[in-house]
């Protein structure tokens, strides 16, 4: 297997490098996407949450009401840092997982782990390769607003509740410049799938 870390600021455009990779044959992992799997109903995150922040991040259906709870901790860097160590270890064992069943189901796949707050996790990952997707914020913020609607303010918070372009590109074993035209970041990471498919497997 050969494990790739996939991070960048929001909206800097991991999911369509991700998904390219996808199309070229790499297995996903999403941490968005088990971040919302490790809150479900029933889970000990999810009562966590309700004993930090009270029921009114409830919805009527028991569900995490995620735009109340965005509410609070992306204007409250405590309240962030209260969350994010309640949901960032069950995500960290939720990968560990995903990606052990990824290399047993073929062990000469290449896997990418996409990973947004990569940076601000405390947690080890033996990754292969850490690639960044880096836009500039003023680029990240206008996507935001006309992609995908979001307020001015609600788009500046996000952003500031993220680690800077400098602490992401330090870590860096490849930059993806996502700030130009699509075509470009699709043919970059199109580039990446030439370089990581020929990599040795693990
Ligand atoms: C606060 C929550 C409920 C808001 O949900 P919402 O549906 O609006 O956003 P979603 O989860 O789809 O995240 C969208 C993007 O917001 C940014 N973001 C999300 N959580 C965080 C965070 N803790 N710190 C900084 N940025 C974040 C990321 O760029 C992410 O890709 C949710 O983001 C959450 O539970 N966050 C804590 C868990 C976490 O860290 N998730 C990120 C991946 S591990
Ligand atoms: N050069 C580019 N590279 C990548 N995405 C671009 C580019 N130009 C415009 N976009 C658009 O910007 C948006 C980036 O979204 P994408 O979901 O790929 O980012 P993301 O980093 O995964 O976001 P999030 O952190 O919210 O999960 C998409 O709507 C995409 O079409």
């Amino acid at each position: 297997m050969y494990l790739i870390g996939l991070t960048g600021g929001i909206a800097s455009g991991k999911s369509t490098i991700a998904r390219r990779l996808a199309e070229h044959g790499a297995v996903l992992i999403d941490a968005d996407q088990l971040s919302r799997e490790a809150v479900e109903p029933g889970t000990p995150a999810l009562a966590a949450i309700v004993d930090r922040f009270g029921r009114t991040v409830l919805a009527p259906d028991g569900g995490l009401d995620r735009a109340a709870l965005g509410g609070i901790v992306f204007s409250d860097p405590e309240a962030l840092a209260a969350l994010n160590a309640i949901v960032h270890p069950a995500v960290h064992n939720l990968s560990a997982q995903r990606i052990a069943d990824a290399g047993s189901a073929d062990p000469g796949a290449v896997v990418v782990y996409d990973i947004p707050l990569l940076v601000e996790s405390q947690n080890e990952y033996p990754f292969d390769l850490i690639v960044v997707a880096h836009a500039t914020g003023p680029t990240r913020t206008k996507r935001l607003i006309e992609t995908r609607g979001m307020p001015a303010a609600e788009a500046a918070r996000r952003i500031g509740a993220q680690a800077s372009d400098d602490e992401r590109l330090a870590i860096a074993d490849l930059v993806i410049d996502t700030d130009g035209s699509l075509d470009w970041t699709l043919t970059q990471a199109d580039r990446l799938w030439e370089r990581v498919r020929t990599a040795p497997a693990d």
